[in-house]
């Protein structure tokens, strides 16, 4: 029978050698939170009637899109099936799957002594799901193969156990099928994580050491830390120290998840659980950091510790001037939750105030976008997503740019732009598409591999840029869907850049600068001007519309000149009718932003920064 939360035995006095600790890594969408469901379906720590789909994703947003952000980590009991005498304590760390968050993951593997690697029994290895598997292979694991869905009438489970056991070196036999749909194959699986996992190891009497895979804010309790203890143990009401900032802080408590958070005495080798300690920002408890005792701790930290580092930044402003005190109070809130989100206030003429937003990628940039309109009710225009350039200049300066407007004038000496090892993988077939489009983002073919008779992983070096601007969707398209992305940054490289303005009646409009290639400026220029004089109304006067890389113009529209006189048709002495029409004119005007002496409709700039070509919304 399977084990309820009452049995489950105390946290502190668990024998390590009882303890797995497993994650699941997995594509997006190939099923991880639903194996995640029927495993605490099957574990009983859920009772049937309370089970909701994907009940570890606790965000509306993750819901929604049925995606992970945040890890979690629930313990479950599992006596195996021949021995049902002998509960095990099984602790899963739920992990995102996406690129943008890989910090995260590599994190949550760490916690871990093994794996289970879950492919779509219909789809077969994805990007992401090879470059999850490297970060374990990397981090020791032990890796369970696991095909799920074999339920769906497409499955076809003969062919991609063969390309998964080909992958890790294992027998086609030993990869476990399963349907986390409907529960089949799941206790099994279970089974095997307790065979084949290996219990903790760590020292029982050496100082504590304890690491940090995950914190979240709470708004009743402040924020809530994810710990896997590696040595010694940690107690409730001791005074604990964070290696990497010295700072130090009470444990209030201490407990283990199940799903629900369970307070207990303490934690010990091997173990999993949360501790609060009231602190109210996450930027104070950072995945990654290794916690000791303030009193006999420990001296060195756990490997692995890294500042999460923004990688692609965008302007965000209010679409009503008036709200920008509520979007800094929105960003604040979200900050508490982020430790990767970071911005500063920012000005430009043509948006008025705003905040220049850091992220980890475009996911990240979505997700936080979306949940200042919905959360906040916040409507929001973003300017065109860059990636960070660092210029040196001839004088020996060294500029970091991360808004394209504050591209330095003068003698640049070089420009360094971040690039990325991107694998793609895809049905064979699609090779020579592929291959023209990451060549027209001025990739560098690194090597292709066949992973079965039919499909092919494709390495290639890419300017971080080039996949920020709607790299995703191109591939996509030119894959009719096959194909699928993972990324991770691989240093900078030195580039032909330029930056090109766009000016209005001799204005140079901020929000329009781009930082491209000095191959691409033109395009660019005329594809902006162009759009630019179907969207700006004429004026009282000729507006020229100009892109110019610094005084240089390569693209010119013009918008002829117009007086409106709305009151022509109106002749004949009816005032108030006058008067009405004027009101009018002037509400209109309200929407219009005033870049130099041309007025332009906020609509305008929505278009054009909304437009694909400038980057576009981002998608999974
Ligand atoms: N037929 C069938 N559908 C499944 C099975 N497992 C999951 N699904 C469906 O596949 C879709 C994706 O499942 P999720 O569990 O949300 O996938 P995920 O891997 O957690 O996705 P991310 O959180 O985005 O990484 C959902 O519509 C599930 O209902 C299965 O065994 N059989």
């Amino acid at each position: 029978m399977p084990a309820t939360p009452n049995n489950v035995p105390e946290p502190s006095r668990t024998d390590p050698a009882l303890i797995r600790n497993f994650c699941i890594i997995a594509h997006i969408d190939h099923g991880k939170s639903t194996l995640a469901d029927r495993m605490l379906q099957l574990t009983g720590v859920v009772e049937q009637r309370q089970m909701r789909a994907q009940y570890l994703d606790r965000m509306d947003i993750e819901r929604e899109r049925g995606i992970t952000i945040k890890s979690q980590a629930v313990r479950l009991p599992w006596a195996p099936t021949h021995d049902k005498t002998d509960t095990h304590i099984l602790n899963m760390i739920d992990t995102p799957g996406h690129v943008d968050f890989t910090y995260e993951v590599s994190r949550s593997l760490a916690a871990c002594e093994g794996t289970i690697l879950l492919v779509d029994a219909a789809q077969g290895i994805e990007a992401q799901t090879l470059a999850n598997l490297y970060l374990a292979m990397e981090n020791d694991l032990k890796i369970i193969p696991v095909l799920n869905k074999i339920d769906l009438p497409a499955a076809q489970p003969e062919k991609f156990s063969e390309e998964l056991a080909n992958l890790i070196g294992c027998d086609p036999e030993e990869v476990l099928k399963v349907s986390a749909k409907t529960g089949m194959g799941v206790e099994a699986l279970l089974d095997r994580v307790v065979e084949q996992i290996p219990a903790p190891v760590g020292v029982k009497d050496a100082p504590a050491r304890a690491m940090i895979f995950d914190s979240v804010y709470d708004s009743y309790r402040g924020v809530v830390t994810y710990v896997r203890v590696v040595d010694g143990q940690l107690n409730k009401r001791e005074r604990i120290r964070m290696m990497s900032t010295g700072a130090t802080h009470e444990l209030l408590e201490i407990g283990t998840n199940s799903p629900e958070m369970l307070a207990a005495d303490g934690l010990g080798v091997g173990e999993v659980g949360y501790l609060i300690t009231g602190v109210k920002d996450v930027r104070q408890s950072k995945v990654g950091d290794t916690i000791t005792s303030l009193h006999n701790g420990a001296t060195e930290a756990l490997g692995g510790y890294k500042d999460p580092k923004p990688m692609v930044f965008s302007g965000l402003y209010p679409l009503d001037g008036s709200d920008y005190p509520e979007l800094r109070d929105a960003l604040d809130k979200l900050q508490l939750n982020d430790a990767a989100l970071v911005y500063e206030p920012e000005t430009s003429a043509a948006l008025g105030f705003g905040f220049r937003v850091g992220f980890l990628g475009l996911l990240h940039l979505d997700v936080i976008r979306e949940r200042l309109e919905r959360e906040f009710g916040l409507d929001l225009i973003a300017t065109a997503p860059n990636v960070v350039y660092r210029v040196d200049m001839e004088d020996g300066s060294e500029h970091v740019v991360t808004n394209p407007s504050e591209f330095p004038e003068g003698k640049i000496d070089k420009v360094y732009e971040p690039v990325v090892r991107a694998t793609i993988l895809a049905p064979s077939e699609f090779i020579g598409s592929i291959m023209e489009l990451c060549q027209t983002r001025r990739g560098v073919l690194l090597g292709m591999d066949y992973l079965s008779e039919d499909r092919v992983e494709i390495r290639y070096t890419l300017p971080l840029a080039e996949i920020v601007f709607d790299f995703f969707d191109q591939l996509k398209s030119k894959t009719r869907g096959y194909a699928s992305l993972d990324y991770e940054p691989t240093g900078e490289q030195t580039a032909n850049l330029v930056k090109v303005d766009i000016l209005l009646h001799g204005d140079k409009v901020d929000a329009f600068s781009a930082i491209t290639h000095r191959d691409a400026a033109y395009a660019y220029g005329v594809r902006l001007v162009a759009k630019l004089r179907e969207l700006i109304p004429r004026q009282a006067f000729e507006v020229p519309i100009q892109a110019a890389i610094g005084s240089r113009v390569i693209a010119r529209e013009t918008i002829r000149a117009i007086r409106k006189d709305v009151l022509a048709k109106c002749y004949g002495g009816d005032i108030s009718r006058k008067r009405k029409l004027l009101e009018k004119q002037k509400e209109g005007k309200k929407r219009m932003k005033m870049v130099g002496s041309v007025e332009v409709p906020q609509e305008a700039f929505i278009a054009v920064l909304s437009s694909d070509e400038s980057g576009g919304k981002a998608k999974k």
